[in-house]
């Protein structure tokens, strides 16, 4: 594992069944980063997400992370039964129990303050996921591992959602791992992106990423497109670049396989 890394994967292959879901993938992330994974519905975004955190063993390479390593994850799908009359403060002790003032400070922290008693089932998507996320920060995580965080919710909610994200990584300094559909919201909060089609397409800063072939040609963008919306975006909230050590100016530099991201996985 080489220094500084929070996980890391080499080669990681992953299998479900006779299938191979990922292929050769290579990754890592460091503190503080916001990492995010796009890639078409079945590209293996999940199971990436899973592996890394060692709930899917590795068929071939290898995941390391490091030593004690506080993760709050955040799954894709989280079943709650609407009957179960929860309420937002017990849901916070689970399953770890957290004092009043832990649970007010978590929640005033994801723009949702005073809801602890109201029942889980009878919230708004955006605020449901703003308690996910608090929940998340009560184990004071080194990493937030968020699967499509913003599922369900409108643009104005996503792009609230990802700006949240961005201030909690600023104060608390964590690292942020997600996987995400919106694909122009996401370039402009990320630092790096990762294209993934069974195996990584593409990767680097979001403004390599939105012009590299792999990745345009696995969403079906023309020339315009998110990388006019990112620049657009960009051009007007530069706050996120600050104090994070990353050198925007030179960024990994996307490269491809020989392998065809052209596939139709959808
Ligand atoms: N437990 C499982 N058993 C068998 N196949 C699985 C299992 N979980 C996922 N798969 C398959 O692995 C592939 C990748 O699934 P995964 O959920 O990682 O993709 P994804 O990129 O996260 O998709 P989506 O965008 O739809 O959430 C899919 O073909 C899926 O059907």
């Amino acid at each position: 594992m080489s220094d500084n890394a929070l996980i890391e994967a080499s080669n990681l292959g992953v299998r479900h069944g006779e299938t191979t879901v990922l292929a050769h993938v290579d990754f890592r992330i460091e503190p503080g980063e916001i990492v995010t994974v796009v890639g078409p519905n079945g590209s293996g975004k999940s199971t990436l997400i899973r592996a890394l955190i060692g709930l899917e063993p590795a068929a071939s390479g290898r995941v390391s992370r490091a030593a004690g390593l506080v993760i709050g994850y955040v799954p894709q799908k989280l079943h709650i039964d609407a009957s179960l009359p929860m309420t937002v403060r017990r849901f916070l002790s689970l399953p770890r129990r957290v004092s009043d003032a832990q649970a007010a400070e978590a929640l005033a922290r994801t723009g949702v303050a005073g809801i602890e008693q109201r029942p889980l089932a009878g919230l708004s998507g955006g605020q449901f996921q703003r308690v996910l996320l608090a929940r998340a920060l009560l184990a004071k995580p080194q990493i937030l591992i968020l699967d499509e965080p913003t599922q369900g919710l409108d643009q104005p909610g996503t792009a609230g959602f990802y700006k949240l994200i961005e201030e909690v990584r600023r104060e608390t300094g964590c690292a942020v791992l997600m996987v995400s559909h919106d694909l122009h919201v996401v370039m402009s909060s990320s630092d790096r992106v990762i294209c993934l089609n069974g195996h990584v397409c593409c990767e680097g800063t979001p403004r390599v990423v939105s012009a590299a072939p792999e990745y345009r040609a696995l969403f079906g963008l023309g020339t315009g497109g998110a990388f006019a919306l990112y620049q657009h975006v960009h051009d007007h909230d530069h706050d996120h670049d600050e104090g994070h050590g990353h050198d925007h100016s030179h960024p990994h530099a996307a490269h491809s396989h020989s392998h065809d991201c052209e596939h139709d996985h959808a």
